[in-house]
């Protein structure tokens, strides 16, 4: 079954030389062999490869997927696998680190075989309950008084001129309906618009306990941001129908969001939390914002937590960047209503009778066909697909689309129509002279003008203390605003055009421009990201500050950050959480944050692990972060890598959910 024409252990360490297997890969499969003294060469095959896999992100390993362009097994003659998987699957069976996993029983191993999929136990367990917990939440339909909801749907939701059926409107009435409802859908598609309408008629009608959260500090923050432009909005939209609707309900929707881990409390110096299945949270509704970044075990732990009876909300774009750890639960969520085999991104909701019914009185619309009925994790969901943000802004959202459904013609189409609002960088020659690549001096002169207002700001506001003219935290709050305009996204972090190598030309120009003066570690107008959270000091792994003179003693400089309710916090530099400097920033970094404007750094000669990272959802992310304009300094060979490599993720949630073979 294995040809192994070298000892397993040193296969193992001249992958690990490779680049194919990290030591604490090799060092698994050692640690298990010794644990249960097997040294067979697939046992220390399969341990250092699923070990591998998780260090990947994936959930697990799909048995039949392991021949498949392995780079392990590109020399046949050093290693090859071959098997039929019935053999394979008993061969595994009898090592006696794996077992089979049998429903209700309890797992014995530290590996489960699971049909075709091999987990690491722990992984296993937290997608059995993932999976269980949302299953239970999807069947759950809550009873509503439908006359009545159908006319304040109706007052809430006009009927819209874009588009045929309203399916703001229908998620509204999802989330009314469903103990789980999960609203999915690109930048500016009204999500949050959407929820808040929902809050407002459920306030109306009943009062809940209701709690906001977002994985990163960043997105909590604009959660609560977008919420309340949302209420002012509807608020002013409802002025006329005061006499038929209560617009008190209004002030009763929650602004305030929180972190996943604030929510949960997290126990000092270790890796659990205050609330969990034993000490579940106390609330009614839950509310999950970007959800595409919450992984596996975490919402494991925040599902474990989750009162029986509360009812959960997850809003997020399922074509974003999956969540740095192991996992894509948002998009194997979603997995049952994408459309196979059509080229792109094309989605279609499928209901059960019941709910097809029940959404179709409330909205009154007619939803046939989507009738489906198998199942019914389908009756959860909605997908919203119309954005308004970019409907003024064409070239963006053209490319974002684009680049979304992996349609290589049309991105070029996209790019040839001249749009304003993105532009394009190629690498271009080394300059002899200079040693510095064309593309790159280009974006970071351009890069100098787009940082020049921020830091112009912070010289104003010296020249004002200098003058003892005082103005406050307004006055850093705009700076981090203006700060905020632009950024300089990165792919990877090492390298010359990773976040670390342009970070240093950044400031290394705008030091030679005299906008900045690199003297100390800690120098005026330096921004910085934090990479830690921080409870004690309120900062969170995400949040970005600059360093600027402290209004009540202006000859100290401190660390400024916006917090979530808008006001200033203030840190001294050497008490900051573990961070670094942000003119240039991770495009994972980036997700749950917005810019004016967008600067992509792609590698002119990626390496092989390089290669890895540049995805269709990596793209598609930074891409969709530009609010007016962005630009791409890339080769075209690496633009049409990413949009021609979706991420795949190893997982069993999917099936789990959509009772799929
Ligand atoms: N039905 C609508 N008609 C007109 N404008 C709308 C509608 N829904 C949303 N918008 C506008 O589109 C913008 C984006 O809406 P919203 O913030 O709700 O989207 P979102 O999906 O939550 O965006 P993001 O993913 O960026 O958080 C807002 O300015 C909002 O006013």
């Amino acid at each position: 079954m294995i040809y192994n024409n070298k000892p397993m252990p040193e296969l193992l360490k001249y992958w690990e030389l490779q680049g194919l297997l990290t030591p604490l890969d090799r060092h698994f499969a050692i640690e298990m062999a010794k644990m249960h003294q097997c040294g067979e060469p697939l046992y220390l095959f399969i341990c250092a490869y699923l070990s591998k896999q998780l260090s990947n992100q994936h959930g697990c390993v799909v048995l039949e997927q392991i021949n498949q362009a392995n780079p392990m097994f590109e020399s046949p003659r050093l290693c090859s696998l071959n098997f039929e998987i019935e053999d394979f699957k008993a061969a595994l069976l009898s090592f006696p680190g794996i077992s089979q996993y049998q429903e209700g029983q309890p797992c014995a191993t530290p590996i489960i075989l699971d049909g075709n999929r091999l987990y690491l136990q722990k992984y296993h367990q937290f997608e059995l309950t993932v999976a269980s917990t949302l299953n239970r939440l999807a069947s759950n339909p809550i009873e509503v008084d439908i006359p009545n909801l159908t006319k304040q749907l109706s007052l809430v939701f006009p009927q819209p001129q874009n588009q045929d059926i309203d399916w703001q409107k229908i998620a509204a009435a999802t989330a009314l309906t469903r103990q789980l409802a999960v609203i999915t859908g690109g930048p500016g598609t009204g999500k949050t618009t959407t929820v808040t309408k929902m809050l407002f008629l459920l306030q109306l009608n009943q009062e809940l306990n209701i709690k906001l959260v977002a994985p990163t500090g960043k997105a909590a923050a604009r959660l609560t941001e977008s919420i309340k432009a949302s209420k002012a909005r509807l608020a002013s939209d409802l002025e006329q129908h005061k006499d038929q609707i209560d617009l008190n309900a209004i002030d009763k929707i929650p602004e305030e969001a929180s972190t996943i881990h604030r929510l949960l409390g997290v126990v000092p110096n270790s890796h659990r939390y205050r609330h969990n299945k034993d000490n579940p949270l106390r609330l009614d509704l839950l509310i999950v914002d970007e959800a595409s970044m919450v992984d596996l075990p975490m919402m494991d732990k925040l599902l474990s937590a989750l009162p029986e009876n509360a009812r959960l909300i997850l809003l997020g774009d399922q074509d974003q960047l999956a969540s740095v750890e192991a996992g894509a639960v948002l998009a194997d969520i979603c997995h049952g209503i994408k459309l196979k085999g059509q080229s792109g991104n094309s989605w279609k909701m499928r209901y059960s009778q019941n709910q097809l019914q029940t959404l179709s009185s409330l909205t009154n619309t007619d939803l046939s066909e989507f009738l489906d009925t198998n199942g019914h994790f389908g009756d959860s969901l909605c997908m919203l697909q119309y954005s308004h943000r970019f409907a003024g802004e064409a070239g963006i959202g053209q490319l974002a689309k684009a680049v979304n459904n992996g349609d290589i013609g049309n991105v070029l189409n996209v790019w040839q129509q001249g749009y304003d609002e993105i532009s394009w960088l190629g690498h271009g020659e080394i300059s002899a002279n200079l040693q510095q690549n064309i593309g790159l001096v280009t974006l970071l002169n351009q890069s100098e003008k787009h940082y020049r207002p921020y830091l112009q700001l912070i010289k104003n506001l010296q020249e004002s203390y200098k003058s003892g003219i005082n103005k406050g935290d307004e006055a850093a709050i705009e700076v981090i605003n203006k700060f905020n305009d632009y950024r300089l996204l990165c792919p990877m972090r090492s390298g010359d055009y990773g976040v670390d190598g342009i970070n240093q030309q950044m400031a290394d120009l705008l030091n030679k421009h005299h906008h900045i003066n690199v003297n100390q570690e800690f120098y005026l107008g330096r921004p910085i990201i934090i990479q830690s959270n921080d409870y004690n000091l309120g900062l969170f792994n995400g949040d970005i500050g600059i360093v600027l003179q402290d209004s009540e003693q202006p000859d100290r400089l401190m660390a400024h950050f916006i917090k979530a309710d808008g006001s200033i916090l203030k840190v001294l530099p050497a008490r900051l959480p573990t961070h670094e400097t942000c003119y240039a920033m991770t495009v994972h970094k980036s997700q749950g944050s917005e810019f004016d404007r967008v600067a992509m750094v792609m590698p002119p000669q990626p390496t092989q692990s390089q290669w890895q990272l540049l995805t269709k959802e990596l793209l598609y992310t930074a891409i969709t972060r530009a609010k007016s304009h962005f630009v791409c300094l890339g080769s075209r060979n690496t633009f049409e890598h990413c949009v021609n490599h979706a991420t795949e993720r190893a997982s069993g949630l999917a099936d789990r959910l959509w009772k799929m073979t």
